[in-house]
């Protein structure tokens, strides 16, 4: 197994169905135990979905059914924990298993290692618990290796933990080259759980106990629950990373002007440009999404009409002041919230999706007036999501760029770039909690 890759071992499960399912199926007609450990039943199928089969944790979240929600909530952060380490964690183990043992079992043995080194489990409580784990989950022959191998980490995994580069091993190597400079401390951001950070309406008071940052968002201590706070039922504020809060405000004033938000759910950005008085036409794909849209921009009082259509087919019936395209891209900006983004994506999928986001531009133009605006945004830490785009759009022609002045970004000024853009990464503005890796950038039809 190479360095920095998820830990797939060339073992596989014996039983075909346990690699499936990250455990034995029952045979029909005989049905499992009630689970007698709900959170690390649901970490582990969404562990081995993320390494076995690329599957996105919250699609695991939501298969998983109803259950109660700190079951949810704890086996969120076990899961969450075990990929945000788990580069480091496999260099833990390897040395401690002779053999390569089943995917399934590896990811158990992750789950141990994360509850012992950085979720302060007791040690006979994160044994016992994996094991138990293992029992149930078809995989009782590896109970005895779990044993040994988790005892072992409970002794010296602290010790072993201290003289790795976690920060190089926790990021998979194409990414890390990616990153260049800025690497080591993009990946020391991957280590800490994002904060929550609130958007206010014109008006709002914010919830107490939040620290007001100088760009206006309001920051909460990672864990808090934005759904408990009072005024969210009444749509006083929503959540919104303080670096995807820029781009929408680097628009400037865009009251009374007509607006295409072009890839819209789950709609933070267009309650922005509503509560900023704009004339929005919220255009989202996915039907699913544009159910939660709606009810977003329902619970945020914004006024917008919202459209279920291809941002790259739809056209206006008269073109428009402005586009907001917060283009679908490998969301490589939000790993911190999504640690299995890290694992999941690979460079195809990034160039796969540079491509969509040259399309989406040519379409935007379609959409816009002569000197018109388009805001071109991406959670995206990749050079080919961000500035390769613009270069090719001012290739491909019919755009001007104009950069964000220092006025503009006088709020957050580490973000503009000397070409003009704006960018943020995880590892900026560290002392107050840091943001989400973002790019923007503003470019005019001509
Ligand atoms: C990055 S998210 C947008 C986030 C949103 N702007 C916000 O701030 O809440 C991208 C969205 O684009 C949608 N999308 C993907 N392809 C699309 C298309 N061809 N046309 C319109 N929407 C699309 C996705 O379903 C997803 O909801």
């Amino acid at each position: 197994m190479t360095q920095n890759t998820p830990p797939r071992g060339s073992g596989r499960p014996k039983n075909p169905s346990a690699s499936r399912q990250g455990g034995r199926r029952p045979k029909p007609g005989q049905e499992r135990r009630p689970s007698p450990d709900p959170t690390r039943d649901l970490a582990f199928d969404i562990v081995c979905g993320v390494v076995e089969h690329r599957r996105m944790l919250e699609t695991t979240l939501d298969r998983a059914g109803p259950m109660d929600p700190r079951d949810r909530a704890s086996a969120h952060r076990l899961a969450a924990t075990t990929l945000r380490y788990m580069g480091s964690m496999t260099e833990i183990l390897q040395p401690m298993l002779r053999r390569e043992p089943p995917e399934p079992v590896r990811c158990a043995l992750l789950l141990g290692v994360a509850q012992l080194l950085h979720l302060e489990t007791p040690p006979h409580a994160a044994v016992g618990t994996i094991v138990d784990l293992l029992r149930r989950r078809g995989l009782a022959p590896f109970a005895g290796l779990a044993n040994a191998v988790l005892r072992r980490v409970a002794r010296e995994g602290r010790d072993l933990l201290e003289g790795l580069d976690d920060a190089r091993l926790d990021v998979p190597a194409w990414l890390w080259s990616a990153w260049g400079h800025r690497a080591r401390s993009i990946s020391r951001g991957l280590h800490r759980e994002a904060p929550l950070d609130l958007s206010l309406r014109p008006g709002a008071t914010a919830p107490e106990g939040g620290d007001v940052l100088p760009t206006g968002t309001v920051r909460y201590p990672a864990g808090t629950r934005i759904a408990t706070m009072e005024g969210f039922e009444e749509g006083q504020f929503w959540a919104q990373d303080v670096a995807a809060a820029m781009p929408v405000k680097l628009m400037g004033d865009v009251a009374g002007k007509t607006v295409i938000d072009l890839c819209a759910a789950p709609g933070g950005k267009t309650a922005q440009l509503s509560a900023a008085g704009a004339d929005v036409t919220a255009i989202e794909k996915e039907e699913s999404r544009a159910v939660r849209l709606r009810e977003n921009i329902t619970r945020m009082r914004a006024t917008a009409e919202t459209i279920v259509a291809d941002g790259l087919k739809w056209r206006p019936k008269a073109p428009v002041d402005a586009v907001l395209l917060d283009a679908p891209c490998s969301a490589t900006g939000t790993f911190r919230r999504h640690p299995d983004v890290l694992w999941i994506k690979r460079p195809r999928d990034v160039t796969a999706l540079a491509e969509g986001q040259d399309a989406f531009i040519d379409a935007a133009r379609d959409m816009l007036k002569p000197g018109g605006m388009l805001m071109y945004a991406v959670c995206s830490l990749q050079d080919e999501e961000g500035p390769d785009r613009i270069a090719a759009a001012l290739e491909r022609g019919g755009w001007k760029h104009v950069p964000f002045t220092d006025e503009e970004l006088a709020d957050m000024a580490i973000a503009r770039t000397p070409e003009g853009f704006f960018r943020t990464h995880p590892g900026l503005w560290w002392d107050r909690g840091g943001m989400d890796g973002f790019f923007a950038a503003r470019l005019i039809r001509v």
